[in-house]
């Protein structure tokens, strides 16, 4: 069956911080194109690949991706909270094809998921419980990374999964592109920041509270001009997409991480989602491009992207 595919970024500051109204009305308009291809496309399963913040996955164990095969929302930054609908039965023979190709991902049965997978459905089906869900984890802010390789060849063991798969199935990216968000760093963080990485599940509200706030002080500031995090790099996010585009997923192989963080910020390894998510839509056959929008935002912390994708029959 013919695979379709959205890759969008996300950002946390999307309800709490306005951009200039001429871009908010340019967002709407690829938002509601997006909604138009995945109306269109009608699927009857999505998987999901995102990275977590921190809410889901610790250095307690870090794995560099995990499948669930149940899952809930966490409630972050105003995203959807509670049970989500995780089609347990296709997600756990999903995993098991996986592991089977020599591929080393890790399951979970109860996957806490926040914004980074939860807004993109939000923002496609405006809601979480439209369409039944597989979600993967793809480790976009906890160094040390896989190689890029790596996300190549899962994504690829999915696609061949998904595209032998009766169901009509959406893959949805979420995350990247070039963005330096004030998430805490293991090798700069002081005792208490380490506790929270280490394992810093369902913090107390005021916890939380403060951690949204100083993420939405950073996009003022940022917008400002007088934040210290690292620009955007709009060249850097064009030739990503471009490497999306092009259908030859052997490109993602040049990726180097430490570069990455260094040109790109260090969230630009969320695009790691994005390249297992185009490396499971190579893995069913030739696709074409439909959607490729670009924007920097700065009010949202983020080189903002936005792509739709469809295999040829
Ligand atoms: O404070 C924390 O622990 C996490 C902060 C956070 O959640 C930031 C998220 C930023 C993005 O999702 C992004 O810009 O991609
Ligand atoms: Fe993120």
């Amino acid at each position: 069956m013919s695979l379709a595919l959205v890759a969008m970024s996300h950002s946390p500051l999307l309800d709490y911080v306005q951009p200039a109204p001429e871009v908010t009305q340019e967002l709407i308009g690829v938002f509601d194109r997006a909604r138009a291809f995945v109306t269109e496309i009608d699927p009857e399963l999505v998987i999901t690949f995102a990275p977590d913040h921190y809410n889901g996955f610790f250095y307690e164990v870090m794995p560099p991706s995990c499948i669930g095969t149940s899952a809930f929302g966490v409630g972050d930054y105003g995203s959807a909270e509670g049970a989500l609908p995780v089609r347990t039965d296709l997600a756990q023979d999903l995993a098991a094809r996986v592991l089977e190709s020599d591929i080393d991902v890790a399951v979970s049965h109860l996957m806490a998921l926040d914004h980074g997978a939860v807004q993109p459905l939000e923002t496609l089906f405006g809601g979480v419980d439209a369409v039944p869900i597989i979600p993967v984890f793809v480790n976009g802010v906890a160094p040390p990374f896989a190689p890029m390789r790596r996300m190549r060849l899962l994504g690829e063991a999915i696609g061949r999964w998904a595209a032998a798969r009766p169901e009509r199935i959406l893959l949805v990216a979420s995350g990247g592109l070039s963005h330096d968000p004030p998430v805490p760093q293991w090798a700069t963080a002081d005792e208490r920041a380490r506790e929270l990485l280490l394992a810093g599940k369902n913090p107390p509200a005021e916890v939380r509270a403060a951690r949204q706030q100083r993420v939405i002080d950073t996009a003022h500031a940022f917008a400002a001009g007088t934040a210290t995090i690292r620009d955007l790099n709009p060249e850097w996010d064009q030739a990503f997409m471009g490497d999306c585009a092009s259908g030859d997923v052997g490109r993602f192989d040049a990726y180097v991480a430490d570069e990455m963080a260094e040109q790109a910020g260090h969230s630009s390894h969320e695009v790691r989602a994005w390249v297992a998510a185009f490396s499971a839509l190579a893995a069913a056959g030739a696709y074409a491009i439909g959607e490729r929008f670009y924007r920097p935002i700065p009010e949202y912390i983020a080189g903002f992207g936005v792509m739709t994708a469809t295999t040829e029959d």
